[in-house]
């Protein structure tokens, strides 16, 4: 059963230069306890959609199509009931967890608050929970660090607090986005950990681009490219064969494996080469990539965007 149904997903922000449409006809979808990654080039869409998940897109967006959560769909419902889903069963693991951390407000009091606000907890038992919270994240001295401010905090030891915030109501899905962007690499394997550690009892969408995050914690990878999906696979599949070239591409640009960039750079999403997106930069590309826009083609248990296996 999934627990997450997206179809049809568009988002278009309005913009001077024109409508950047930055999340373009998405059908996706995630089974209870599966860990979905999403990956892909900066700028292709990825936090779009995650934030689409949990309306937290600004106001003037244009969006159109269905979200279902638990079979409920999650446009339909008032605002005060999202916010208490965001809190209770949807938990956010942000970008960036220097700029989400209030700097004025200790560590302690910012996981406590939504634990006050979600769960009705009391002030003391929330700093004690807080407590507990940050030593499940493996932050040594838990009682002294649960008062300090963020600037106390290194980057790996941020990057956690925003994970004990991210599961603290013991949420059952839980979004991350890009949680070991930034990280050196002993850093990044603690918190890969980490992440492992608590997507064995949750359902997980895990934005990134690090192929290491994706191989160790993930059971399925959705490749998106210029605001459309190109593949989804089994982890362990897409790892041992690449099938949409972006695919091939992404993978080879990357430091852990030689760093070859693919041709030219990620496309307008104002205006958006006709055909298959990836076509100016694709090495197979053919006359009909030029013309005809590639629909979703199944191929063994995967998913690809590519007229090389119509
Ligand atoms: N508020 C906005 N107004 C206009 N354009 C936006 C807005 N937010 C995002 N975009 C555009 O939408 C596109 C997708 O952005 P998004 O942040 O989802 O990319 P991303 O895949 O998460 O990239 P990164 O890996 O760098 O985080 C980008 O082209 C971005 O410039
Ligand atoms: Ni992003």
């Amino acid at each position: 059963m999934s627990l997450l149904t997206i179809s049809s997903l568009y988002v278009d922000f309005p913009t001077d230069d024109g409508l950047v449409r930055a999340v373009n006809g998405v059908d996706l979808s995630i089974a209870e306890d599966e860990v979905l990654g999403l990956i892909g080039e900066s700028g292709c869409g990825k936090s779009v959609l995650g934030l689409s998940i949990i309306r937290l897109l600004q106001e003037d967006v244009i969006f159109k199509g269905d979200i279902l959560y638990r079979g409920e769909n999650l446009y339909l419902i008032e605002k005060e009931d999202m916010r208490k889903l965001r809190g209770k069963e949807i938990g956010m693991i942000p970008q960036n967890p220097g700029s989400s951390l209030n700097p004025v407000l200790t560590v302690g009091s910012q996981i406590a608050e939504p634990l006050m606000l979600h769960k009705h907890v009391k002030g003391s038992l929330a700093v004690k929970m807080a407590e507990k919270l940050l030593e499940r994240v493996r932050i040594g001295d838990p009682q002294k660090r649960v008062k300090d401010y963020p600037h106390q905090y290194s980057g790996g030891m941020k990057e956690r607090a925003v994970i004990a915030m991210g599961i603290a109501s013991e949420p059952r899905f839980i979004i991350a986005d890009e949680p070991t962007k930034g990280l050196d690499v002993t850093v990044k394997r603690n918190i890969v950990k980490l992440l492992k550690e608590i997507s064995e009892k949750k359902t997980m969408l895990i934005i990134t681009h690090d192929l290491g995050v994706a191989e160790k914690v993930c059971d399925r990878i959705a490749v998106m490219y210029a605001g459309e999906l190109v593949e989804v696979s089994p982890a362990a599949l897409m790892f041992e064969k690449q099938l949409h070239p972006y695919t091939g591409g992404f993978f080879n640009s990357l430091p852990s494996r030689g760093l070859k960039p693919i041709k030219g750079s990620s496309p307008s999403l104002i205006d958006p080469p006709q055909g298959c997106r990836f076509h100016p930069r694709c090495n197979y590309c053919s006359d009909r990539c030029r013309t005809e826009h590639p629909p979703m083609i199944e191929k063994n248990g995967r998913l690809v965007r590519c007229f090389l296996y119509a």
